[in-house]
């Protein structure tokens, strides 16, 4: 478990829901495998599900950032499977503003203290004195970066997290980003610069109505579609650098080996055919799902 008073990252368990290979392979088996077959990743949007069953525990541990957007209604089932807790800054006027919007039949303030994030962080030009002097006498710990105006409240959070991850940790670590979609559009694609950024952590921007993150091209990637909350529309974009080849099962509109490109072909409004999708490419790819409105 992590220690939320000093940030000591918990070890974390090994199951289907790692990276497949971790030790080291001999130069001679990677100059074949590269030729042949490549470790596969495996994605799982089990963190939407209520409880997650038995076969399908993952062994990621999650962290949750909650932005300064409107807060999803599925933030409290976030907040439950995630071990470390920040607020980007204004993000934590959303916790304290809108958190008790979603709990009606309670008291605002038992809401408030239930949902106490661990770390506020960024700039603090938006978190309102009321909601800093909240969090600061439930225990929050508060960092302030004001001297930092060339990156974004994200991106230090995300900075942040990582950091404070042993190295063991980083291939079982999921970050949930929470309101990063469907705002001001200059945020949106901060946020989507910052996972870009980030490749090889696993961060996830969530909305009300859909989901992205990145497929690095450095794995074949196995995406388990949870279909009682995500799907069917979905898309796969090549983000930065064309991509000289991209090949797909499981959707209506597969690929196969098809080059793609911003201001080319890119695939969106596809769609899932059913509960597997496999994407193999030689450069980065978004990956996106629509969320269903169950909330
Ligand atoms: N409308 C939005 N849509 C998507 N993400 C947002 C939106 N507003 C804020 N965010 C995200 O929340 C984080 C914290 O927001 P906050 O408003 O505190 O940032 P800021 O740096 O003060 O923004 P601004 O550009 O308005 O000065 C941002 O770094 C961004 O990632
Ligand atoms: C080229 C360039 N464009 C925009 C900004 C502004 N900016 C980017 S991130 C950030 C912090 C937001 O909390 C701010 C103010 C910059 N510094 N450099």
């Amino acid at each position: 478990m992590w220690r939320r008073a000093d940030l000591v990252i918990p070890c974390i368990l090994k199951t289907p829901f790692s990276i497949a290979s971790t030790s080291p392979p001999s130069p001679r088996l990677l100059v074949n495998r590269t030729l042949t077959t490549m470790d596969t990743m495996h994605h799982s949007s089990t963190f939407l599900l209520p409880t997650v069953p038995e076969n399908q525990r993952p062994s990621l541990t999650y962290a949750l950032v909650v932005l300064n957007h409107n807060l999803p209604r599925f933030t409290p089932l976030l907040w439950k499977h995630a071990q470390l807790r920040l607020c980007a800054d204004g993000g934590a006027n959303r916790v304290y503003d809108e958190m008790p919007l979603l709990f009606p039949q309670e008291d605002a303030s038992v809401v408030r203290r239930r949902y106490k994030p661990d770390i506020i962080k960024g700039d603090l030009d938006s978190i309102r004195p009321e909601v800093h002097d909240f969090y600061t006498r439930l225990g929050t710990r508060i960092v302030d970066k004001t001297h930092d105006q060339d990156s974004t409240d994200l991106h230090k959070c995300i900075a942040c997290i990582r950091d404070f991850a042993p190295v063991s940790d980083k291939s079982n670590l999921c970050i949930l980003v929470a309101g990063a979609l469907g705002g001001r559009f200059d945020h949106e694609m901060g946020n989507v610069n910052v996972i870009c950024h980030f490749s090889s952590l696993r961060v996830i921007l969530l909305s009300d109505d859909n989901l992205i993150h990145l497929l690095p091209r450095t794995h074949r990637h196995e995406i388990h579609i949870q279909a009682s909350v995500e799907g069917p529309h979905c898309g796969l974009i090549p983000i930065g650098t064309p991509s000289k080849g991209s090949t797909t099962t499981g959707l209506r509109w597969d690929l196969n080996n098809t080059e793609m490109e911003f201001g080319g072909l890119v695939s969106t409004s596809n769609m899932v055919k059913g509960e597997r999708v496999t994407v193999q490419s030689d450069c980065n790819l978004l990956w996106t799902i629509s969320l269903k409105k169950l909330w």
